[in-house]
């Protein structure tokens, strides 16, 4: 598989925080991962992005064992609810941060900034600085400056954990359409349970750092654990 996480254990003193933690996920898919407060999501998504180093286990993306690997070498993109922008450039800048610390030509980035604001459709707000944008404007930007370049593996911690319900869906919708555009492959990381249905090729749930990983989206939703019963419970004791 693509990515392969086998036996992954970290603790803080006497807490384990992630325990025994097994993921492997194809190419192109994305693994969305539901998870209340506190139950070490974070802690697992710096693990894979080099942030933490874990007690045990290991890790592998695209063949390469990644433990070993600095985190700037490893070609893995966190992205996290309040991920700032740089407050001093404007929206085509932030998105071409990373090409241009690759050194890329003028006239290439100049193409593909503005078609990556186009896909994000943000025509028209490309002089704007991250001050002027609303919220939603800047997660998109840092989608953007995230996705150009190219990473193997997205990391999504809450992204849209900051957004009123409206945006929020736009969101979800955007980077659905993103991902398949970008062939991206990601972990999304929600405590939001449609969201994690909606956004997910793969679903799993972590709970008080151990991560289950479901056949299919039904054993999912069969599984009393993931609140899904409830939900719908609740929507038909309403409804009379
Ligand atoms: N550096 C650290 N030192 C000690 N304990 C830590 C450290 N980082 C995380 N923890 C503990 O590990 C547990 C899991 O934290 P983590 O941030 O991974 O949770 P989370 O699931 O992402 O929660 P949230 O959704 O609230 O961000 C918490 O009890 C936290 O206090």
């Amino acid at each position: 598989m693509f990515l392969e996480i086998e036996n992954i254990n970290k603790s803080f003193g006497d807490e384990s925080v992630v325990i025994d933690l097994n993921v492997s996920l194809e190419q192109h898919k994305t693994l969305s991962i539901l998870g209340k407060s506190g139950c070490g999501k974070t802690t697992m998504l710096k693990i894979i992005a080099g942030l933490v180093v874990p007690d045990s286990g290991s890790l592998s993306l695209d063949g390469r064992s990644m433990l070993e690997v600095e985190p700037a070498k490893r070609n893995i993109v966190y992205l996290y609810q309040e991920d700032l922008l740089f407050p001093h450039l404007n929206v085509f800048e932030n998105i071409a941060f990373g090409l241009r610390i690759k050194k890329i030509g003028n006239v290439i980035v100049k193409s593909q900034v503005e078609e990556m604001i186009a896909n994000l459709e943000l025509e028209g707000q490309a002089d704007k600085m991250p001050h002027q944008l609303s919220g939603g404007q800047r997660q998109r930007v840092s989608f953007g400056r995230a996705i150009i370049t190219n990473p193997s593996l997205l990391l999504l911690d809450e992204p849209f954990g900051s957004l009123d319900a409206g945006t929020r869906k736009n969101m979800q919708g955007l980077f659905r359409r993103l991902a398949e555009k970008f062939s991206i492959t990601s972990l999304f990381v929600t405590h939001d349970l449609k969201e994690a249905i909606l956004m997910g090729d793969e679903i799993a749930m972590m709970e008080s750092g151990n991560l289950k990983v479901y056949k299919d989206k039904m054993a999912f939703v069969e599984d009393s654990n993931t609140g899904v019963k409830e939900e719908l419970t609740f929507w038909k004791e309403m409804m009379g």
